[in-house]
């Protein structure tokens, strides 16, 4: 059965781990490491992992090692692993935004077979979306493992480049948070509205999940959903021509540049 050892305790890993344990993955075959009790422990707990403080612990466990560390210090957890251990036979998959196949390579001193994956916090229950890349060196049966481990979370894209990935994290990575914001914006009017904080939330969120549904299970274009909402001369036409007017399209593109830019700059930090 294959291992897994997840470093980093934090939001994406837990993500990950929930939704692979929610989904039938063994628990058993699964182990956490962060060097602080308390997010590890929770962790641990929640999903009934195996957890540990030490990284070299994890890795030994392991087939598969899914470095989930803030990207400044994949670096410095790669290098601290491969000076303390053997990674012979051990595919590494980074989830790290702007962190390169050949700078994760120099930092395990080693060709080792490394798999970048763009995933998004949805993973946790099983609506996430994932970009993968695979370094030459992961052989097919890799490929597939991780294929199926990132597919019982959710759907997921083999990129034909790495540039693909910092495309993947403007469009899907990084964008639950764009909807939070809006929906963020539409609560905090709503309770402007004299809606209580609980029922705002539970309009907006009913409405948004009502959307998505829409999208989902209709073939037409997303235009055309909003044209069907549109009466000539109502509400919808008032309100969309103030997002139009007030440049929400170009503001959306602008802001998927950015995120693309942002990851394009953190791999030469
Ligand atoms: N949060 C998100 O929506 C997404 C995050 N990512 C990527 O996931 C990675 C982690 O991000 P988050 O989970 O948001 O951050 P986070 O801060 O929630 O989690 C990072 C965890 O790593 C732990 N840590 C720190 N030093 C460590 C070490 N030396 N060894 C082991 N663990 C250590 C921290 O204690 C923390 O629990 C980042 O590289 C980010 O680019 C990718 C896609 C989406
Ligand atoms: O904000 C970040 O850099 C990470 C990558 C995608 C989502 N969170």
């Amino acid at each position: 059965m294959t291992k897994l050892a997840f470093i980093g305790a934090g939001n994406m890993n837990g993500a990950i781990i929930s939704g692979l344990v929610n989904k039938g993955f063994s628990p058993k075959n699964i182990i956490v490491a962060n060097p602080s009790a308390p997010k590890r422990e929770a962790l641990s707990q929640q999903c009934s992992v195996l957890n540990t403080h030490s990284n070299i612990e994890a890795v030994d466990f392991a087939d598969y090692i899914i470095l989930g560390v803030k990207p400044y210090l994949i670096a410095q957890v790669c290098a601290d692993i491969s000076s303390n251990t053997s990674i012979a036979n051990k595919c590494f998959v980074s989830v790290a935004a702007g962190c390169t196949i050949e700078q994760i390579q120099q930092a395990l001193n080693s060709k080792q077979p490394v798999i970048r994956v763009m995933p998004n916090t949805p993973s946790q229950l099983g609506f996430g979306v994932s970009g993968l890349f695979a370094s030459d060196e992961v052989n097919d049966e890799q490929k597939q493992q991780t294929s199926e481990l990132m597919e019982s979370v959710g759907i997921i894209k083999w990129l034909n480049s790495e540039a693909g990935i910092d495309h993947i994290t403007a469009v899907s990575g990084s964008a639950p948070a764009y909807f939070f914001l809006f929906m963020e914006a539409m609560q905090n009017k709503a309770i402007e509205y004299g809606f209580t904080e609980q029922e705002s939330r539970a309009l907006v969120q009913q409405t948004a999940l009502g959307a998505a549904q829409m999208v989902i299970n209709n073939d037409m274009p997303i235009s055309q959903l909003r044209q069907n909402v549109t009466s000539k001369g109502g509400t919808t036409q008032a309100a969309l021509t103030t997002l139009i007017e007030g440049g929400l399209e170009q503001l959306v593109t602008d802001a998927m540049d950015s995120a693309v830019k942002r990851a394009q700059e953190m791999a030469k930090e």
